[in-house]
């Protein structure tokens, strides 16, 4: 059976990433959300026999324990420190033996340091600190062999009073010695935050998917520059809103501005250590944590009035602490012998190119423009094309847009919940997971299914593949696997399901949603393949708030949804359902990708169509 038939659901599942609160794990009872990631749903719980104390338990979204235990082991065995978030407790839910993984930690009261930097405007002094404390805590796990490897500031959390730096998310993290559980090139990650040495390895090893990228303690620290660059400017040094193609050119080849040319009042020494730790090649960053950790704070001392200045001037006017995040340049970039390069105005490709191949023939022809006119027509192209290729996406720098999509604290989980990286067709098995006595659904007869067809393969693959050839090892690589990628393959609606849509009135019904409930409905979302929940808007047999749950399904241009469970909010009744994501305008399943080329993400408006469909993937 292949994998996604897996997916489809056994009458009714729990939704892991969407427990309400009183729900009972373990020994522990469920306070509220603190945050969703692409690996697991970080819930406040406190314990049944001692309620008042708080922690946060981290329940796994996937029935594989490898990714969990590796996290539970590294957490519990080599990365203990101060400042790295303790493990107190591990189980398995809602069955004992085979549910899925979790582990109970300490709860850090506090928010990302990019929030911190944003919401607290601290002083330049504390801000080293922070940074110094960061790479002295590295410093000491890379001496005991454990390596991050997912450091961004999402996973640097300030806890106040004090405000101390605790790491978090280890589910990336490896240790000497230990084998490798990543089924890519380079380990999971986020890639405005990986390291040149680490996509130029991926381009040079993208026909040998066995090959593993030696991750280094090199790399840790050129993310910790990424994490302090962000916070002291309000800007990633590579914007997370360029295409993968341009991010990837971007952080291999071009230099990112000075802090400084974005925000004036961070100090020189501070500006000049966070661009020493985003050095192109390793070598000549710090080679230790204790070597950054003496170049953050080196001006505390010899310049200390401009580190008492705040990161940002704040807006005057009724909202105290509104800050002005200053400007990103219009000509951000260097090379080391040009000029900097300016941002042209938007010019929009030929939809014939577009059809013909997105991105893929594009790059073809930049790659054949690149060999005839240097590097300038390079510039000019990446200027109009990164603009074009992200219509509608406009959120500020500060969203965190780009990487995987994960609720703040504080805020219910509203996000998509996604499967492990994957860079080929063959989707990760999701089994369908336990469902404990009150999420049982009401229609219970067993879906029908029918056996998948083959995937339709694309057109154009030989082109591709020559292309792919003819970039290899130049700027303008693309992530080769998802030019291929097929669509899914059709299902029929089990005979349930059809039911429990008649009943519910939404038989043949088309229900406006959106990913994100607390995002702008005009906004964007990035997701990643896996589980998904959308919330509908009232219409028929549905309310408002009612949820749907099924997977999602990267393809090379559009954006499928098997959503096969109706949740009402109401009365937490869940029915089986066959619904599809579908754009209205185009009369056509799936949604359009607003980025064309990623392999492991894709952008989409937050506010989406879903139609009710008899056959999967079928118009
Ligand atoms: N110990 C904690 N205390 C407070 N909040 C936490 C804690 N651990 C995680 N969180 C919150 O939950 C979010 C998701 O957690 P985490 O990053 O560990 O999940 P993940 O699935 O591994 O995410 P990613 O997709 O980034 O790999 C974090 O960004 C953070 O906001």
């Amino acid at each position: 059976m292949g994998p996604w038939r897996l997916m489809v659901p056994e009458r009714s599942q729990v939704f892991p990433a969407a427990l309400q609160p009183g729900t009972e794990v373990g020994r522990w009872r469920v306070l509220g959300t603190l945050g969703v990631g692409g690996y697991g749903a970080v819930y406040r719980v406190e314990p049944l026999e001692g309620p008042g104390r708080s922690f946060a338990l981290k329940l796994s979204l996937h029935p594989d324990p490898a990714r969990a235990l590796r996290e539970m082991s590294l957490l519990l065995d080599r990365a203990w420190h101060p400042q790295v978030v303790r493990v107190h407790a591990t189980g398995r839910w809602p069955d004992p033996i085979d549910g899925l993984p979790y582990f109970v930690m300490d709860c850090v009261e506090g928010v990302a340091l990019h929030t911190w930097a944003e919401a607290s405007n601290p002083t330049f002094r504390q801000l080293a600190m922070v940074g110094g404390s960061v790479a002295m805590t590295l410093d000491v796990l890379h001496a005991r062999g454990v390596l991050h490897r997912d450091l961004k500031p999402e996973h640097i959390l300030i806890r106040e009073p004090g405000h101390v730096p605790v790491l978090i998310d280890f589910g990336a993290g490896d240790q000497a010695g230990a084998t490798t559980l990543t089924t890519t090139t380079l380990p999971p990650g986020t890639l405005h935050l990986r390291s040149p040495e680490a996509i130029r390895f991926q381009q040079l090893h993208w026909r040998q998917p066995e090959v593993r990228y030696p991750y280094t303690e090199a790399d840790d620290l050129y993310a910790l520059g990424v994490c302090l660059y962000r916070a002291a400017t309000g800007h990633y040094p590579f914007s997370p809103e360029l295409t993968p193609d341009l991010l990837t050119v971007a952080i291999t080849q071009r230099l990112p501005p000075s802090p400084r040319t974005i925000n004036p009042q961070v100090p020189v020494p501070l500006a000049a250590a966070i661009l020493r730790l985003l050095e192109k090649e390793p070598e000549r960053r710090p080679r230790t944590g204790v070597q950054a950790h003496a170049e953050i704070v080196e001006g505390l001392l010899s310049d200390g009035a401009a580190f008492e200045a705040r990161l940002f001037h704040e807006m005057p006017g009724d909202e105290p602490g509104r800050i002005r995040r200053p400007e990103w340049p219009s000509q951000p970039y260097r090379t080391a012998e040009t000029e900097p390069v300016a941002l042209l105005p938007l010019i929009r490709p030929a939809s014939w190119l577009q059809s013909f191949g997105g991105t893929g023939l594009i790059s073809l022809i930049v790659c054949l423009m690149l060999l005839v006119t240097g590097s300038g027509t390079w510039e000019v192209l990446s200027g109009a094309w990164t603009r074009n290729t992200t219509p509608g996406v406009q959120s500020p720098p500060s969203t965190s847009s780009g990487h995987k999509l994960a609720s703040p604290p504080e805020r219910s989980h509203s996000v998509p919940v996604a499967a492990p990286l994957t860079t080929g067709p063959p989707l990760a098995t999701v089994a369908p997971v336990a469902t404990p006595p009150e999420e049982r659904s009401p229609v219970t007869s067993k879906p029908t299914v029918s056996a998948p067809v083959a995937p339709p393969l694309k057109p154009n693959r030989p082109l591709k593949a020559v292309m792919a050839s003819a970039c290899m090892g130049m700027a303008c690589a693309s992530n080769p696997p998802m030019m291929d990628r097929p669509d899914p393959p059709f299902e029929n609606c089990p005979e349930a399901s059809v039911a429990a849509m008649k009943k519910l009135g939404v038989y043949g019904a088309m229900l406006d949603g959106m990913f994100d409930r607390q995002g702008p409905r005009n906004g964007n979302v990035t997701v990643r393949e896996g589980r998904i929940a959308i919330w509908v808007y009232g219409s028929k047999g549905v309310r408002d708030g009612d949820t749907l749950t099924g997977e999602l399904y990267i393809s090379a241009e559009r954006v499928y949804g098997h959503l096969t469970q109706l949740r009402q909010k109401k009365t937490g009744e869940t029915h089986p359902v066959c619904f599809q994501f579908w754009t209205q305008n185009e009369r056509q399943k799936g949604l359009p990708r607003l980025n064309s080329s990623y392999y492991d993400n894709a952008v989409l408006f937050n506010q989406i169509e879903v139609k009710s469909v008899l056959r999967d993937y079928e118009n």
